[in-house]
């Protein structure tokens, strides 16, 4: 069953330059008990469409155009007050600074049960007793939910925030770099917690991450998005085993694997595009390096490229070569050389 459809969103920025396009055009469906991981560099657009589907963009963000059908219902189309309800008791946000949300003067289990109090119909012993079992699954001692925020590390925190998100058993989790201040040990004990409940709630999840190796262990689809819009789409193990938007192939060298360990890691020269200007051809056709005049003029649709894999590319059918390609040092350093000369020439 479907659980979520995303339909040709479109979210602009008002800012005091003009209009930023934030997302364009972007489609996507969500199954029940599906987790899909969205990667992509810092701007792309992760966070604004997770804000999105909470209906927590900031005031000069907005829906300008495409459909959000949770359960059936277009969440564009809600009121705040209803969102609110359908936001605690359907869909759960686990975020880094969720972490300062946490109320210094009351203790964490209060901030639980009160959340559950405000959402069901419990009794305050029910309530207490499912703040007990959540903490259990995240892998708190229940006499934790006496102590205050600040008597718990950071790591603790994240699981009170988890636990907090997931005592409604929600439908939907929408995890936004739900680990990325805390050390490597702690994150990954926090991620494998994070996925074996959701598999055990049969819950959905939107993964939201700069790194692709996290993606590749926790969700089942992945989504690489590029300057607002969806560059590819495929099952986690289709992609990992052939990824084909050059922007892909980029964003996996930049990433070490446990099968590369001390490979020297190959970064993309260059930066995202500015969101700001109008922008015809293909979003990476800066840093691409296998752009052509095409790519210039004609941003390329998302289109099949075989089972359970789309891409918005113009040359998937040069796959093979760009892949061989891509996995040397000098294809990359080509396109820098290419960059510090354009910048010259239009300086
Ligand atoms: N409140 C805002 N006002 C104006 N522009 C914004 C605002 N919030 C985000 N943006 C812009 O929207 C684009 C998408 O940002 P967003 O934070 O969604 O990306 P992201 O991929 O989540 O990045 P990060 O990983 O750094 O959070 C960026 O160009 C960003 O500068």
């Amino acid at each position: 069953m479907l659980l979520l459809e995303v339909k040709n969103l479109d979210i602009d920025y008002k800012t005091q330059e003009g209009t930023l396009k934030a997302i364009s055009d972007v489609s996507f469906t969500l199954r029940q008990g599906e987790s899909v991981g969205f990667v992509g560099e810092s701007g792309c657009g992760k966070t604004t469409l997770a804000k999105s589907i909470m209906k927590l963009l900031p005031k000069n963000g907005s829906i300008s155009k495409g459909e959000i059908i949770f359960k059936g219902e277009d969440l564009v189309k809600k009121s705040k007050e209803e969102i609110r309800r359908i936001r605690h008791l359907k869909i759960a946000m686990v975020s880094q600074s969720a972490m300062n949300s946490l109320n210094p003067v009351y203790t964490v289990g209060d901030q639980i049960i009160e959340g559950i109090l405000a959402h069901t119909n419990m009794s305050k012993k029910e309530a207490a007793k499912r703040a007990e079992e959540v903490f259990s699954i995240i892998g708190l001692e229940g006499k934790r939910l006496k102590s205050y925020p600040h008597q718990m590390s950071g790591g603790m925190k994240q699981r009170a925030i988890i636990a907090m998100a997931l005592s409604l058993n929600p439908d939907l989790i929408i995890a936004d770099e739900p680990t990325t201040a805390l050390d490597v040990v702690v994150q990954d004990r926090i991620l494998r917690e994070i996925l074996s409940i959701q598999k055990q709630m049969n819950s959905s999840m939107i993964f939201i991450t700069h790194d692709i190796s996290v993606v590749s262990e926790i969700c089942d689809t992945i989504i690489v998005m590029y300057g607002g819009k969806i560059m590819e789409k495929a099952s986690t193990k289709i992609f990992f085993k052939k990824p084909l938007h050059p922007y892909s192939l980029g964003l996996k060298n930049a990433f070490p694997s446990i099968l590369d360990i001390g490979e020297e890691l190959i970064s993309i020269p260059g930066t995202p595009p500015n969101l700001m200007k109008n922008l015809s051809g293909c979003r990476f056709v800066e840093r691409c390096p296998f752009r052509t005049t095409l790519c210039q003029s004609e941003m390329p649709v998302l289109r099949e490229a075989g089972e359970d894999h789309l891409v918005a590319c113009h040359y998937i059918d040069k796959h093979e070569a760009f892949t061989e390609a891509a996995e040397l040092r000098e294809t990359w350093e080509a396109v820098r050389s290419r960059i510090i000369q354009e910048k010259e020439e239009g300086a």
